[in-house]
């Protein structure tokens, strides 16, 4: 059976987007590694896929894979993507489109420029919900990483996010400090590490180390934690730009219950068929 798919991307963030409304597959993590492998496969970060809502207030359920099989909460830049190929494929006719996800619904709206706002929630800051081993809620904690200590914020954006403050962001070891974060004993179920360099009030650079798939170009969630992070610290006031390798993303954040809203494009790079 061949399974039509679209490659997408969010800012160089590269995506696989399947139709489950219309058409049927039955995935598995190999399979997901063998599609995401960039010289044997089709290549990407995540797969997103696109199913009937479990809830009949939601529009869609929107499942996510990261490049390595493993089956995630939440992905922003993905969000922005998914708006865009449920319009294109006229699985929708609607501009505000209500989404569940793993990690809680979220809400889609496509504008009329063509860019995309996410309503991705409010974000959490309880070690439960992150989760991560800590005593106490803090806003700040010091993270053994090798021989160095970070200091780390953490943030839930639905999935789990560290962001730690660096002098100069060309020349920090994301490639070398990225997986250890990642993979660190205190983050339960892996984190999303981001490096985020001030700019001024509105304004911030940032790498993200995502979990299972590596540095990537753009991570969408992972500005929405760096923004939020920065603002409660102090250091950052909204609304905020945040500079991705891939490109900028604007994030408002009102506060600590609010949701946090992201804009930024969505592209839609091809259209192909694989065997399953
Ligand atoms: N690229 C994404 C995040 C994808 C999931 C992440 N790697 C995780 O494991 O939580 C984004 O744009 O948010």
């Amino acid at each position: 059976m061949l399974l039509r798919f679209t490659k997408m991307h969010g800012l160089g963030n590269d995506f696989m987007v399947i139709d489950l409304v219309t058409q049927h597959a039955q995935l598995s993590a190999k399979l997901i590694r063998q599609w995401s492998d960039r010289h044997t496969g089709i290549g990407f970060d995540q797969l997103l896929v696109v199913e009937p809502p479990g809830n009949p207030d939601m529009d869609f359920r929107y499942r996510i894979f990261n490049a390595d099989g493993g089956e995630v909460e939440q992905c922003g830049n993905g969000a922005r993507c998914f708006a865009r190929f449920v319009q294109d494929k006229r699985l929708t006719a609607k501009s505000e489109i209500h989404v569940e996800t793993a990690g809680g619904p979220i809400i889609l709206n496509v504008n009329a420029d063509g860019q995309i706002t996410v309503d991705m929630g409010a974000p959490r800051f309880s070690p439960a919900q992150i989760p991560f081993q800590a005593d106490t809620e803090a806003l700040t904690y010091t993270l053994e990483v090798g021989e160095q200590q970070l200091q780390i914020s953490t943030v839930s954006m639905g999935n789990p996010h560290s962001v730690t403050l660096v002098d100069d962001l060309d020349s920090f070891p994301v490639a070398s400090l990225g997986p250890l974060i990642e993979k660190h004993p205190r983050f339960d179920q892996g984190v999303n590490a981001g490096f985020m360099q001030l700019i001024d009030r509105h304004h911030a650079r940032l790498r993200v180390y995502e979990r299972g798939a590596g540095e990537t170009l753009a991570c969408g969630t992972g500005a929405c934690a760096a923004a939020v992070a920065g603002i409660r610290l102090g250091h950052l006031v909204s609304p905020v730009s945040i500079q991705l390798p891939g490109g900028s993303l604007h994030i408002e954040w009102a506060g600590p219950g609010q949701p946090v809203m992201m804009t930024g494009p969505a592209t839609r790079v091809y259209e192909g068929q694989i065997r399953v």
